[in-house]
């Protein structure tokens, strides 16, 4: 039996991510799919909370009727980058190898000694959750970038109000200060 790691902040968990777990489900049993940056929701960045997040992945998933098992473990983001795979163990399932396209996770888990596999982007030109929330935010298609569950997902907790609406208050236009600022700024 192997079990495979995958952590995105999946903001939102749009059809690349889908991809992903396919190809992935084809090589494991079980996955552990880490909600990355869990304590962030409510910004333009990361609108959607951990708990959200989990339901658009768990929703997807099942509707997808893959061959496996999946476990979703929220992990809030620790800023000490030689102890994160550390934090990243002591939060999950114990797992035998790990799937990221993300240069500094890839770095992370191998510098560990941990196995990991990466693999070409899909549709990246499109398939990108900044692509997906800008889409939102502008009133353009992003269903179909988005599993039809997950989008059922953003549609019952109003994903895309929220997002215009924190979005209405990023003056500076970072991408990460959705929440309110203090006036004097
Ligand atoms: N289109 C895609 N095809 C394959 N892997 C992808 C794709 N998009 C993202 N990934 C990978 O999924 C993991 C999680 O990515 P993440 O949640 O940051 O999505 P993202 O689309 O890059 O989001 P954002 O634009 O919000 O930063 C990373 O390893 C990332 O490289
Ligand atoms: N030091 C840290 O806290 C650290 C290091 C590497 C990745 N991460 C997190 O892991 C996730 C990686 O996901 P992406 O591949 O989507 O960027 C993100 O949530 C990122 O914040 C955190």
């Amino acid at each position: 039996m192997s079990r495979g790691f995958y952590i995105g902040r999946f903001q939102p968990y749009h059809a690349g991510h889908h991809a992903m777990v396919e190809r992935i489900a084809e090589d494991v049993e079980e996955l552990v799919l880490g909600i990355g940056s869990a304590d962030q929701s409510h910004t333009v960045h990361d609108p959607f909370t951990a708990g959200e997040r989990i339901m658009m992945i768990t929703k997807a998933v099942s509707a997808a009727d893959l061959d496996i098992i999946t476990y979703a473990v929220p992990i809030e983001d620790l800023n000490r980058n030689a102890v994160w795979v550390s934090h990243v163990q002591s939060m999950c399932p114990e797992f035998d190898v790990a799937y990221s396209n993300n240069p500094l996770v890839v770095r992370l888990f191998e510098e560990s000694g941990i196995e990991v596999h990466s693999s070409p982007m899909f549709r990246r030109e499109v398939l990108e959750g900044s692509e997906v929330r800008e889409r939102m935010m502008n009133g353009d298609d992003w269903r179909s970038l988005v599993p039809d569950a997950a989008a059922a997902v953003v549609d019952e907790i109003d994903g895309v109000g929220r997002l215009r609406q924190v979005g209405s208050s990023d003056s500076n236009g970072n991408g990460h200060e959705g929440y309110a600022e203090d006036p004097s700024d």
